[in-house]
């Protein structure tokens, strides 16, 4: 089963500029975690500060026992190995064969015999689809067999805790439900511990157990899927809308007068029996969460989350709580279930957050 990965209290900057502040959550152990948030937020950062390749000035990332912070550089190397990096771009080596790019880390990090790197190799190939491949240079493929190499090569040392980031950045439509897809299947075989960073609201709404959003230099929310997906506050709502009328702006958060404005259009025009930008646009809603394709087993991480939500439902915000329980009419009454609760480090409840 996967890693838990604890984050305390995390803040980081570059100079005199802030990425986030007191960036506080758990990423349960073997369910999978998206976390949302607009260009330039820091993701690609927190990613990096979980397995310890930034360090944030203060806060902890508790990972088996390590500090990927604050902890010894040894300690830290050892535990890195228990990530996987899935990078926006695949980061192959243009002149290796995908067999080698895949194999790097084996031959790298292990001392396997080249049969046994190839049983390894073979299998990951495999489990995403790019088999008959192996022996192409990453410029004579394309961009979402690029991403399924990477994501391949970040499997090789069996990771308990995954890590994507933007895994459909360049990838149409059709290419990214087959990566949702993939990533679901790898949780089901695997087990581990998932966290995507992404723009794309189609996996937000089709793929993780949980979600979060950075925003101004704040973790606003995270917690079950249904929370953000329910979730009223304008932030949470702009974003998942992919509207432009909202308190997120192009480049920063807007003033309070445009954004006074923007609410006196739209009240105009559902006066004018028209709906505001925001109304129109369709938001991610709560479609079903994906399941393994045939043949794959179920995911151990469904009965756990689902542990997890029965324990937590009391403090779930009314539209969460009735959504969960429309999916799941089960948990109603339903006691919580041993070690089934949490101490309220796993959910972050969506709050307004203000020019810092
Ligand atoms: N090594 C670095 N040195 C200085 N600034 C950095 C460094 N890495 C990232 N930044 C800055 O941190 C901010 C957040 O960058 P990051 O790539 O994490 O954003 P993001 O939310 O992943 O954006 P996108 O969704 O566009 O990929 C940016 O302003 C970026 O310029």
């Amino acid at each position: 089963m996967g890693i838990e990965v604890r984050v305390e209290g995390l803040t980081k900057s570059f100079g005199s500029q802030k990425i986030w502040q007191d960036v506080s959550l758990t990423l349960p152990a073997g369910e999978v975690s998206v976390m949302l948030g607009p260009s330039g937020t820091g993701k690609t950062v927190f990613l990096k500060s979980l397995i310890g390749l930034i360090r944030p000035e203060r806060g902890r990332v508790m990972v088996d026992g390590t500090d990927m912070v604050g902890g010894r550089e040894r300690d830290i190397y050892r535990t890195r190995k228990l990530f996987g990096l899935m990078f926006q771009d695949g980061a192959l080596f243009g002149s290796m064969s995908l067999y080698d790019n895949i194999a790097f880390p084996l031959r790298e990090h292990t001392r396997k015999s080249e049969k046994e790197i190839k049983k390894i190799v073979m299998e990951r190939i495999g489990m995403v689809g790019l088999e008959g491949s192996e022996r192409k240079l990453p410029g004579e493929i394309s961009g979402g067999m690029r991403k399924r190499a990477g994501l391949a090569r970040a499997l090789v040392l069996d990771p308990q805790i995954i890590l994507c980031d933007e895994p459909d950045s360049g990838l149409d439509p059709v290419r990214t439900s087959y990566i949702s897809q993939l990533l679901i299947d790898l949780n089901a075989q695997i087990d581990a511990t998932m966290l995507i960073v992404t723009h794309n609201l189609d996996i937000a709404s089709t793929v993780p157990d949980n979600m979060g959003m950075l925003y101004n230099r704040n973790l606003v929310a995270f917690g079950p899927r249904e929370v953000l997906l329910t979730s009223d506050e304008p932030v949470v709502a702009q974003f998942l809308c992919g509207s432009p009328e909202g308190p997120i702006g192009m480049s920063e958060e807007k003033d309070q007068e445009t954004l006074a404005k923007e609410r006196e259009r739209a009240q105009a025009a559902n006066g004018s029996g028209g709906g505001s930008g925001s109304t129109q646009r369709q938001r991610a809603t709560l479609a079903p969460q994906l399941t393994p394709s045939d043949g794959l087993p179920p995911r151990q991480a469904v009965n756990r989350h689902r542990d997890r939500v029965r324990g937590m439902l009391g403090t779930l915000p009314d539209a969460a709580r009735k959504a969960v329980l429309d999916a799941d009419p089960g948990l109603a009454g339903a006691p919580a279930a041993p070690g089934g609760d949490h101490d309220g480090s796993t959910m972050v409840l969506p709050k307004a957050v203000t020019a810092t």
